[in-house]
């Protein structure tokens, strides 16, 4: 197997990427790696805690170094944070990279994430917050991806079954 990530899914919050991720890594036998659960893992801390203590340009180099190492040592399947690619360094590195973008409508998002409870870029009010992200960084997502694979009104099943139809993956 070459080395690197078989996938990255890139996307919004509640686009799916962590659950997606993980189902489609399980069906192709290979292992899952989720850089916000990295950042968690190697800090000790909550993601929520490294943004609201230290401010969110200090989590997007943790966040950075995670997919850094990822793009060297990681040869499954690679779920980013949300806001990974407002990182030049981090979008350098998914030039590379086959990149997906699982997109989402807010309506679908709001119902999957709530009252964002645990995402602190959303505390001034889910909805606003989340449509004002999505206008800075759907052309990020747009510009990276190898393929675009719309959520909505699909199971997470079916998601990574498209996903894997897009790149044409197979069990290893
Ligand atoms: N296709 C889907 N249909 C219904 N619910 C979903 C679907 N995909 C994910 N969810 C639910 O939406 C919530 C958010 O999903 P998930 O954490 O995978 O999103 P994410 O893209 O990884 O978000 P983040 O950027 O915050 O890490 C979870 O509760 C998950 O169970
Ligand atoms: O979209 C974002 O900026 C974020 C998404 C989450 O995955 C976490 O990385 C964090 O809550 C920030
Ligand atoms: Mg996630």
């Amino acid at each position: 197997m070459t080395a690197g990530p078989l996938v990255v899914l890139v996307g919004p919050m509640g686009s799916g990427k962590s659950t997606v991720g993980a189902l489609l890594a399980e069906r192709l036998g290979v292992p899952f790696l989720d850089t916000d659960h990295e950042v968690q893992r190697r800090t000790g801390r909550t993601v929520a805690d490294i943004i609201t203590t230290d401010g969110e340009p200090s989590f997007r180099e943790l966040e950075h170094e995670a997919v850094a190492r990822a793009a060297a040592e990681h040869t499954g399947v690679l779920a980013l944070g949300g806001g990974a690619v407002l990182h030049p360094g981090t979008r350098a590195l998914l030039a590379a990279l086959p990149t997906v973008f699982l997109d989402v409508r807010v309506d679908e998002a709001m119902k999957r994430l709530g009252d964002g409870a645990g995402r602190p870029l959303l505390a001034d009010g889910p909805q606003r917050s989340w449509e004002h992200l999505m206008a800075d960084r759907r052309a990020l997502y747009l510009g990276l991806a190898r393929a675009v694979v719309p959520t909505d009104d699909r199971t997470p099943h079916e998601i990574e079954r498209a996903v894997t139809e897009e790149l044409e993956l197979e069990k290893a």
